[in-house]
């Protein structure tokens, strides 16, 4: 194969050597159900408590409020869903943004559908939430908030402690998707107030289709799948023991070398960043400048269409996005850059690169040298832009 530069990890990312080693052991050795009675079912009983436990830690929880899903999109509908129907006899309504993932917005829909109202809060230019107007939207009747820790698209980190402070005041649930953030930002649930919490593991060198949703004791939560007892009756189904093992290890990766990652990814970021910004005319970040998830990069190129710069860049190797991994593909522009305020065009420009430690300056050298050189023949090519260059020279 071509060489690869890939640059796509807010979409997935490659799971760790560390991680598979660990998990194999439990395909081919110990592959007892966890549910049965003897002693070599108890080894993947085990490792799953072992793996709650770490996670659990991570978070400042315990281990009896996680409850592992298939992925985030799980652990999202879960939440809102169970929320919903635990608490109609207190109130109908439920506070969202208007740049959550869809996991969250599709589920919103759906609840509307069923009787349900949902106020969509407006974000700022840099994607953030406005705490005045989620305080006025709360009403009496208001049984949820859930707004996303940090921005899949453009890597906004949200006013969380805030927000958690405002549910707590007016005695309002609050759930964050920190599918994007867990094991890359530092969270507390305790210090932050937050209620419930989506993660995922294939965003943080883990395996795909594992997550878990975290509930604080207390709150009243229905089973999401019926069938069996597992996950202390809440979600039925029998473990997906190496995707829970491997879950666990990627976490405890994440958490210790968090400092070290964060580091290192914001200078590779802030290089990037600086270079593009510098070398290449009529762009923009998309995004807080600075409080953003230390691996993303959303850059807007006037003119051109992000479709055709990410097939050229995969020319060249380097694999990114326009958008979320599910949109890109359709022709519509990020729900996302619509509510930064990008007019249509702008937002079709975007071009999205999200890093890992592993990469490199001289990766990121080759990256922008093929944007600079991509970019000026897309640009050559536009009719907008041939159009604004006449209108320059008048
Ligand atoms: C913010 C956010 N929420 C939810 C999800 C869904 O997670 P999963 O792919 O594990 O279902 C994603 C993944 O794209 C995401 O970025
Ligand atoms: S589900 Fe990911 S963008 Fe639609």
């Amino acid at each position: 194969m071509k060489q690869l530069i890939y640059l796509d990890n807010a979409a997935t990312t490659k799971t760790r050597p560390e991680v598979v080693e660990t998990m194999l052991p439990y395909f081919t050795e110990f592959y007892g159900n966890p549910s049965s009675v003897y002693e070599f079912s108890g080894i993947s009983k085990k490792a799953i408590t072992g793996a709650r436990e770490t996670i659990a830690n991570a978070l400042g929880a315990k281990s009896n409020e996680i409850y592992f899903t298939a992925g985030g999109s799980e652990a999202d509908n879960w939440a809102l869903i169970a929320t919903a129907e635990a608490y109609e006899t207190k109130g109908k309504h439920i506070i969202t943004s208007k740049i959550e993932h869809h996991a969250v917005l599709h589920t919103c829909e759906y609840l509307e559908k069923r009787g349900f109202e949902v106020t969509y809060l407006d974000v700022d230019e840099n994607g953030v939430i406005k705490l005045e107007e989620l305080k006025k939207a709360i009403r009496p009747d208001t049984i949820l908030i859930t707004i996303m820790f940090a921005n899949n698209e453009i890597g906004t980190i949200e006013p969380i402690k805030e927000i958690g402070q405002i549910a707590k005041e007016r005695g309002v649930l609050f759930h964050t998707d920190a599918v994007q953030a867990f094991g890359h930002v530092p969270i507390n649930v305790d210090e932050y107030n937050i209620d419930m919490l989506s993660a995922s593991g294939h965003k943080i060198n883990g395996p795909k289709g594992i997550g878990f949703l975290y509930i604080r004791t207390g709150i009243k939560s229905r089973s999401f799948v019926h069938g069996g007892g597992q996950e202390r009756k809440r979600r039925a189904g029998t473990e997906n023991v190496p995707g829970i093992v491997g879950f666990g290890k990627a976490v405890e990766l994440a958490i210790s070398e968090m400092d070290e990652r964060i580091q290192k990814e914001t200078d590779l970021r802030e290089y990037l960043m600086n270079r593009v910004m510098d070398e290449i005319p009529y762009t923009r970040i998309n995004g807080h400048r600075k409080n953003r998830l230390s691996n993303n990069v959303n850059f807007a190129f006037q003119f051109i269409e992000g479709e055709s710069l990410l097939i050229m860049l995969d020319m060249k190797g380097i694999c990114g996005s326009s958008g979320s991994a599910c949109t890109s593909g359709s022709l519509d522009p990020s729900h996302v850059l619509l509510a930064i305020g990008l007019p249509h065009e702008i937002a079709h420009g975007s071009l999205r690169l999200t890093l890992d430690q592993v990469n490199t300056r001289e990766e990121m050298d080759y990256v922008v040298e093929s944007m600079k050189e991509i970019v000026d023949k897309l640009r050559s090519m536009s009719p907008l832009y041939e159009d604004y260059m006449r209108h320059q020279a008048k």
